[in-house]
């Protein structure tokens, strides 16, 4: 698996930057997405490129994730030197401690009767929301229905976040084109990569700036301005960055 010419260009160039930022989504990303959220591991490979990539001077890792922290840390079982970014953002400096719980327990209880309607339809509560799943749902029409369903009846106050076969529900307004763009500034970063597949992921490309380096992964419409094909891809794309930071 080769990085495309344009790309691996510009990681070049970048690779002599510092401080360098590389932040990554996880799910379609870091591993390929599957049936189960909970089954969700890595790409072979992937972890060690990861870590190399993060073992060079003047570089910070970020593993920018949708999921909750907790649940990202214990599904991805990394544990390099990384800063890890959970709930779309709402968890930037460590794990949410049940704040949000009450709110967002109310909101699981009013879709968890519309989502027990819908065989094969998934409830996953999380810190900062909740997140209707149809990736299991036979039937097309009745996936849509459920997913039209929860959008209508979520109120202004709530933050939709529609994804690959999920509408989430978030009871914070965090995002992660903000939670990069603050953790750019922590770093005092001088460029930023970043790689991601999802419509929340499309908040960080649309912060980034010509010396930056946005990577879509996959299909679909994308402000990024480089794309590859999957994460198996992804793997070929740390592994030359960590060639050329070495
Ligand atoms: O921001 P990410 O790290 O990409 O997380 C986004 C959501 O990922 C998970 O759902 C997605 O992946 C599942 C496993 O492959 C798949 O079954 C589901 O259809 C996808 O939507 C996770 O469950 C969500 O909590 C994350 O928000």
């Amino acid at each position: 698996m080769t990085v495309p010419a344009d790309l691996a260009t510009t990681l070049a160039g970048l690779a002599a930057r510092r401080p360098l930022l590389v932040a990554t989504d996880y799910d379609g990303v870091l591993a390929p997405l599957v049936d189960d959220p909970g089954a969700a591991l890595p790409s072979p490979g992937v972890a060690e490129a990861l870590a190399r990539v993060a073992s060079a001077d003047g570089v910070t890792v970020a593993l920018v994730s949708g999921r909750g922290l907790e649940d990202l840390r214990a599904v991805s079982g990394f544990s390099g030197p990384y800063r890890w970014i959970g709930s779309h953002g709402a968890e930037f400096g460590g794990p949410l401690t049940g704040q949000l719980a009450g709110r967002r327990d109310a909101l699981a209880g009013m879709l968890a009767p519309l989502v027990a309607a819908v065989p094969g339809a998934r409830l996953e509560v999380k810190p900062a929301s909740v997140a209707v799943h149809v990736r299991q749902v036979a039937d097309p029409a009745a996936a849509a229905a459920l997913l039209a369903s929860a959008d209508a009846a979520a109120d202004p106050s709530l933050t939709k976040k529609p994804g690959k076969a999920v509408l989430e529900l978030a009871v914070t307004d965090a995002d992660k084109g903000s939670a990069v763009t603050r953790l750019r500034g922590e770093l005092g970063a001088a460029a930023v990569v970043y790689l991601g597949d999802d419509r929340t992921d499309e908040d960080v490309f649309a912060t980034l700036g010509p010396d930056d380096a946005g990577i879509k992964v996959g299909e679909g419409e994308t402000a990024a301005r480089y794309r590859v094909a999957d994460p198996t891809a992804v793997v070929a794309v740390f592994r030359l960055l960590g060639d050329l930071l070495a």
